[in-house]
């Protein structure tokens, strides 16, 4: 061995020197007292010292994503040699059911040379004729010529195949795993092409493609894993009608995602026969930039992305093929994968991998459409509606219309979703999301100043209970709190009210309401029964009250006749709206009262909800009395 890379300690030592380094501008947190940790930073060193390399020339900063890459789902191996319990064959069999329909046309679907699963797994492929026509299966091996023959002893049969051969190329594992030159590694690439041409003259039939991989390639000097695959290429002699494969694996993600993108463009640029070639990435997640690193090396060149659905793979995971193929279609570009019943997919993947995903994981974690604080729920309820107001005015079908809603990247639904869980209320809510649960929910549009009104009984709830407030926890309380003495089941609106927790209270109840007009005065005449229980603490039997009552409306006369109760009522806001339509329709009224005389008068809502609107507003007026005397 010429140097060893452990020859690079001397040099982490010196040049880490962190805050503490003379030679560095001394870094200012302002107002912010950080100060050195005694994390050991100085056992490692920086990326560009290991594997040095500069590409000013790059050009992919400048360019755009346009059209998705060719994707090969490596599930079935990298996917599968990352778990607890691989897979056997009858979750194998089911994830690959599920990848062809998808759409995915490649299909890593083992390292038969490994296991006898994975051999038998691939048989049964190819017995039962499984392999749809317009699929390519590829099989993995390593550069090792006993296994090289148990791979194509694998294919007997198959109609298409890639063969996937691969020898790791980074310093580090030139030294501590093979204890070979860079001529030995790159022999061992060769001997392996070799081999392959040799085998495929034997494997009658079987159109062969070839894939290779300079393993560990980001621990790999670049012009290194070049000359390698260049000598691959030179062997197989790939032509544009039947290309190979050079796949560039981020085996150890290493670096940031931009000197991953110069890399892939010198080798873009760089590859011998680059016409013959599909130019493929294979991104790790070790630093948690995988999707980043994927699209900036699109960008610079990549044809063809390997990964697995929702970021399955060895340690951190392969890159997550769902959230760049999403993140394409949220761009306006087709992803040429079906992911429209993501959830379905999530749930064929957590049951063959045995591994749960992530309540926050892109587009399909439990919470990623889910607001719980309150400026986010009054944005996206606001988008929400916008969005349909803008839609019903061009006459466009709301379901391909352009979707600008805040704070949601995607439409739920594209993803099999529903908006169920958009807005979830808890202490950190405010107004909004309450609001938009009473909306989707029950169909009750409150006006703004209820909203603010009902949302401190919400607060107060969240606060005291320390979680989350359901739908059903708010749609009780909202009951509780406007229509307490409604009758349950009287209205479909209502006809969950018979709640065994709700205690019926509130002094009046609206029984009868006979409206008619006076013709000679243009006036409003109204005779009502009102039920009244009597005040909360007294045990007074319920009384029924006949009043009249004269108005310019019927809300004016109804205000009139109850002032015969003492109640001194003027409606200062007063909205409705259908809940349904259909000779069965039912409305829902909101009235903001001022009740009382001066100096104890209060300003309060009420609710009312009928079959007849008229009567739901006066539902309403005696709501907000009750609730004074509650
Ligand atoms: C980054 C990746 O994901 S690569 C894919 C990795 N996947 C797997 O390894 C899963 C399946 N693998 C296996 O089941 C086993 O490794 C087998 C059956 C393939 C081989 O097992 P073993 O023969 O015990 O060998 P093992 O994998 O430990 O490799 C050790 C030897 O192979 C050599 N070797 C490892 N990889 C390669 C390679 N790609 N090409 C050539 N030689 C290699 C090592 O240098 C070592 O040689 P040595 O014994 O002379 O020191
Ligand atoms: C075999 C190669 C492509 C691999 O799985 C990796 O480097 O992660």
């Amino acid at each position: 061995m010429t140097n060893s890379v452990f020859d690079l300690a001397p040099l982490a030592a010196a040049s880490n020197g962190g805050n503490n380094d003379p030679r560095l501008p001394r870094q200012r947190y302002v107002g912010c007292p950080q100060a050195p940790s005694k994390m050991p930073y100085t056992k490692y060193i920086a990326y560009d010292k290991q594997v040095p390399f500069e590409y000013p020339e790059r050009t992919w900063p400048d360019k755009k994503l346009q059209r998705a890459p060719r994707w090969c789902s490596v599930d079935l191996r990298d996917g599968n040699q990352s778990l607890v319990n691989p897979m056997d064959s009858e979750r194998k069999l089911r994830f690959w059911n599920l990848l062809v329909s998808m759409g995915y046309k490649e299909i890593e679907v083992g390292f038969p040379s490994a296991s006898e699963t994975d051999y038998d797994f691939i048989r049964m492929l190819i017995e039962r004729e499984l392999i749809p026509d317009d699929v390519t299966i590829a099989v993995l091996t390593q550069a090792r010529e006993h296994l090289i023959h148990k791979t194509y002893e694998a294919l007997r049969g198959c109609k298409r195949a890639i063969v996937h051969f691969y020898n790791s190329t980074s310093v580090l594992q030139r030294e501590v795993v093979f204890r070979k030159e860079k001529e030995g590694i790159k022999q061992l690439a060769v001997d392996a092409a070799k081999l392959c041409k040799e085998l495929e003259e034997d494997a009658h039939g079987i159109d062969i493609s070839y894939e290779y991989s300079p393993e560990s390639f980001t621990g790999t000097e670049p012009e290194f894993a070049l000359e390698v695959c260049d000598a691959v290429v030179d062997i197989i002699k790939p032509t544009p009608e039947h290309p190979m494969i050079i796949n560039i694996p981020a085996t150890v993600e290493m670096t940031t995602p931009n000197v991953f993108a110069d890399q892939i463009e010198f080798l873009d640029r760089n590859l011998k026969n680059r016409d013959s070639i599909v130019l493929s990435l294979h991104p790790h997640n070790d630093e948690g930039m995988a999707i980043a690193a994927t699209e900036l090396a699109l960008l610079a060149g990549a044809d063809r992305v390997e990964g697995c659905l929702f970021g399955n793979g060895e340690r951190t995971g392969n890159v997550d093929l769902c959230t760049v193929g999403l993140n394409l279609l949220v761009q306006g570009i087709d992803p040429q994968i079906d992911f429209s019943r993501l959830h379905e997919v999530r749930k064929v993947v957590e049951y063959c991998n045995q591994v749960q995903l992530s309540e926050r994981h892109p587009y399909i974690g439990n919470f990623v459409f889910t607001a719980f604080s309150g400026s986010h729920q009054d944005a996206i309820k606001k988008g929400i509606e916008a969005r349909e107001l803008a839609a019903a005015s061009q006459n466009a079908d709301l379901d391909s219309f352009l979707w600008q809603v805040p704070y949601l990247p995607i439409d739920p639904k594209d993803v099999g979703g529903t908006y169920e869980a958009v807005i979830r209320v808890n202490s950190q809510s405010g107004k909004g999301g309450m609001a938009y649960l009473l909306k989707v929910n029950h169909h009750l549009d409150l006006p703004k100043r209820l909203q603010v009104e009902f949302d401190k009984v919400v607060q107060r709830y969240a606060d005291e209970t320390k979680r989350e407030v359901k739908d059903e926890d708010i749609w009780r309380l909202f009951k509780d709190e406007y229509l307490p003495v409604e009758e349950s089941g009287k209205h479909p609106a209502l006809a969950d009210s018979h709640d065994a927790t709700l205690e019926k209270w509130g002094r009046y109840r609206l029984m009868a309401a006979n409206i008619m007009s006076d013709e000679s005065s243009n006036d409003t005449i109204i005779k009502v029964k009102i039920q009244d229980n009597g005040m909360p603490d007294d045990n007074q039997e319920p009384r029924v009250r006949e009043l009249s009552g004269v108005g310019n409306g019927p809300i004016a006369a109804f205000v009139n006749a109850i002032s015969i109760l003492g109640l001194n009522v003027s409606v200062l806001d007063y909205a409705e709206h259908a809940l349904s339509s259909g000779g069965d329709a039912v409305a829902a009224s909101y009235v903001e009262c001022q009740i009382g005389d001066e100096p104890e008068e209060q300003i309060i809502w009420g609710v009312g909800i009928d079959s007849s609107i008229t009567t739901s507003s006066l539902k309403a007026i005696l709501s907000a009395v009750n609730r004074t005397q509650r």
